[in-house]
């Protein structure tokens, strides 16, 4: 194998300290964060954050003003040509081709990336049976839904067996069930071993594929990690209600002691309010509360959902 002179040891993507300014807009802002090899990323953020630009860079369509980014441990400033090898990329808008097949679209990329031959025929065949396109491969291409459309986009990303994958809102505009047949592909696509890259500017569609995320507004990174940790580091307060069989007004008071309780509220038998500590620091809560007299019956911790984390942690602001 060719070996840049700028190669990283450690594969997969890395975005290293990534600007890009198009005249006052900065578009990606000092963005650093690691995919391992193998492992799906989900780049999620609001529209005009700063996503499609990033990946664009990492495509080689784009140079960074500040920074570099890598595939596979190749930079796409110093071995553009070497990334192009490592890497498919999907992009967010699909080019209507008139009287085109999707067998001779994907064809056209295949030679495009020098596979000849049975070789060719061999990755054709597997293409078009793992994104279901082979039923309709002498299609004209302008006939097909836009869930199709996608899967040969798919495709043609995967044509020349890519170790890493770049997918810019590979959702967007699928109805509920071209989402989830899109879903099992990306999983399956991961757990082959493929590094993925994946875009959309909503949390759920993702959580449940990625390994980890990262959430970008305004071309800045605003938290990285699994979603688990993202959403237990911006989880700032629990909504607790406390249903009891002894007096609720001596229960109320007993919590209007802890500064950790806030917004207090007394109905009937339950009693409702913010707290703003950890799971273990609930657990100590409730205990003392029992300690101290207090007969509790039913106890309900409501967590945020993920939807609230990213609205959190976005503030929803567009560029
Ligand atoms: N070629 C360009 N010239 C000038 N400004 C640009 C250019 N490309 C992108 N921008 C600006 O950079 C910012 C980031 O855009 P980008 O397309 O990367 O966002 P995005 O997160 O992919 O959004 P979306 O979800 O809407 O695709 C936006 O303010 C956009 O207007």
């Amino acid at each position: 194998m060719t070996v840049g002179y700028h190669r990283l040891d450690a594969g997969g993507i890395r975005l290293q300290q990534l600007y890009r300014i198009f005249g006052r807009t900065v578009a990606v802002q000092d963005v650093s964060f690691h995919v391992p090899k193998g492992s799906v990323f989900g780049y999620i953020g609001p529209n005009g954050a700063g996503k499609t630009t990033s990946m664009r860079i990492l495509a080689t369509l784009d140079l960074p003003t500040y920074g570099d980014a890598f595939v596979d441990g190749f930079s796409v400033i110093h071995d553009p040509e070497l990334v192009r090898r490592k890497l498919g990329f999907m992009p967010d808008a699909f080019g209507s081709y008139r009287d085109v097949s999707c067998w001779e679209y994907i064809d056209f990329f295949a030679r495009a990336y020098g596979l000849i031959g049975r070789e060719r025929q061999k990755r054709l065949e597997w293409v078009t049976d793992f994104t279901g396109i082979r039923g309709m491969q002498h299609k004209p291409i302008s006939g097909l839904s836009k869930g199709m459309k996608q899967r040969l986009c798919l495709g043609r990303a995967l044509v020349h067996d890519p170790a890493v994958l770049i997918l810019d809102e590979p959702a967007a505009g699928l109805d509920p069930r071209a989402r989830i047949e899109l879903r099992n592909m990306i999983g399956t696509l991961g757990a082959e071993g493929k590094t993925i890259l994946v875009s959309s500017h909503i949390l759920t569609e993702l959580a449940e594929m990625c390994d980890s995320i990262g959430i970008i507004e305004q071309g800045r990174l605003l938290a990285t990690g699994s979603v688990e940790a993202i959403q237990e580091a911006q989880r700032k307060t629990r909504d607790i209600r406390l249903r009891v069989v002894s007096d609720p007004v001596a229960a109320e008071k007993w919590l209007t002691l802890h500064s950790d309780c806030q917004s207090i509220s007394v109905a009937g038998d339950t009693l409702r309010f913010d707290f703003s500590g950890d799971e273990e620091a609930q657990a100590d809560l409730v205990a003392a509360l029992i300690q101290d007299g207090c007969r509790i019956s039913e106890i309900h911790a409501h967590q945020k959902s993920l939807e609230d984390v990213f609205l959190h942690v976005t503030e929803g602001l567009v560029q």
